[in-house]
């Protein structure tokens, strides 16, 4: 392979144990700078594609290039541009925060400064104290200290958030903006879909080992074909015009449309062209706002939940069903 700008460029990448593949011809490629979502249910295989990219994991089968380089045959070079946090990590019993910060630092050429690393991760209080006796939150802001410090161009982030409260995850979605607004690069695995609706540009699903869907949240919830609300009440002006004809359901993609007790809700998969239609018609009868005009867009939640159960229900169709012999 020649190397790429692409930070990571994942091609048909298997990781076998037994005689399962656990990641499954698996295809990736992340862009310069953007803030990746990495999605999937429990045992998918998000752990194992992040330990390849980051070389703690050899792979069965395929290419894997990140930053140029091979994560198999890394140099320690290569190592220095990337910052991991792991799902698990190490124990310091006889250091202090700062101490462990410090030592990270030391291994890397150009790290950021330690206190302002442990002070954007919300522990400067505790810098001095002994990380074996931080809570299992704080612990969690201290991984997430020692990943980021060497100052990487590419940072795996594995779960940052599990077990913080709602003001670190927060602080932590302000680290991960940070190094987005330096142009960091960042591969991030969660449970918590407000996250990366959050801090994502876009975000892949895989599920059992293979990437099932990639896109934009946008993109995602079209492909699934959830559908957008439009709601509003009608001004009493308008109670006796007939709705336009585009506005029926059988025209612009809409699912459904009902006026019930001067409310008007639409249900459609093109919601800036009924936008557009209902304010024209609007206008066109002189009101000039549509009261409580609301579009509710389909939170990523939703839209996760169908593809998953999706891709679920196509492999059990797939999978071969035991014969009963008699
Ligand atoms: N060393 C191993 N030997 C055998 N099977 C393994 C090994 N490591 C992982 N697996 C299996 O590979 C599958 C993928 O695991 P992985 O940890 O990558 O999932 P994940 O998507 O990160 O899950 P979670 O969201 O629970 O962290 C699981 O079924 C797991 O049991």
């Amino acid at each position: 392979m020649t190397p790429t700008d692409q930070p990571i460029v994942v091609r048909d990448l298997c990781k076998r144990y037994g005689d399962r593949n656990v990641v499954d011809h698996l295809d990736l490629t992340i862009e310069p700078g953007e803030v990746f979502g990495f999605l999937g249910p429990n045992g998918a295989g998000k752990t194992t594609t992040i330990d390849i990219l980051t070389g703690r994991r050899p792979r069965t089968s395929g290419d894997v290039e990140v930053l140029g380089h091979d994560p198999w045959r890394d140099a320690a070079a290569w190592r220095a541009r990337i910052g991991v946090v792991p799902q698990r990590t190490g124990e310091y019993p006889v250091l202090t925060v700062r101490e462990v910060v410090s030592m990270f630092a030391a291994l890397y050429p150009r790290p950021l400064p330690v206190d302002e690393v442990i002070d954007m991760v919300g522990l400067t209080k505790k810098a001095k104290d002994l990380a074996a006796n931080l809570s299992g939150g704080q612990k969690r802001r201290l991984d997430v200290a020692v990943g980021v410090v060497g100052n990487p161009e590419l940072i795996f982030l594995d779960e940052p958030t599990t077990g913080l409260d709602p003001v670190a995850r927060r602080e932590a979605w302000d680290l991960v903006r940070f190094f987005a607004d330096r142009g960091t690069t960042t591969l991030l695995t969660t449970h918590y879909l407000d996250e990366v609706e959050a801090l994502s540009q876009r975000a892949g699903i895989i599920v059992g080992g293979s990437l099932v869907e990639i896109g934009t949240m946008s993109e995602l919830a079209s492909r699934e074909h959830v559908v957008t609300t439009i709601s509003c009440s009608i001004p009493e002006t308008l109670r006796d015009v007939t709705l336009p004809a585009q506005l029926d359901p059988h025209q612009l993609s809409i699912d459904d449309a009902r006026i019930t007790k001067g409310q008007l809700r639409i249900e459609t998969h093109d919601p800036c062209q009924v936008t557009y239609e209902l304010l024209s018609w609007a206008r066109q009868y002189g009101a000039r706002e549509l009261p409580d005009f609301r579009v509710v867009q389909p939170s990523l939640e939703e839209v996760y939940l169908r593809l998953v159960h999706g891709a679920d229900t196509r492999a059990k169709e797939m999978a071969p069903t035991d014969e009963v012999v008699q």
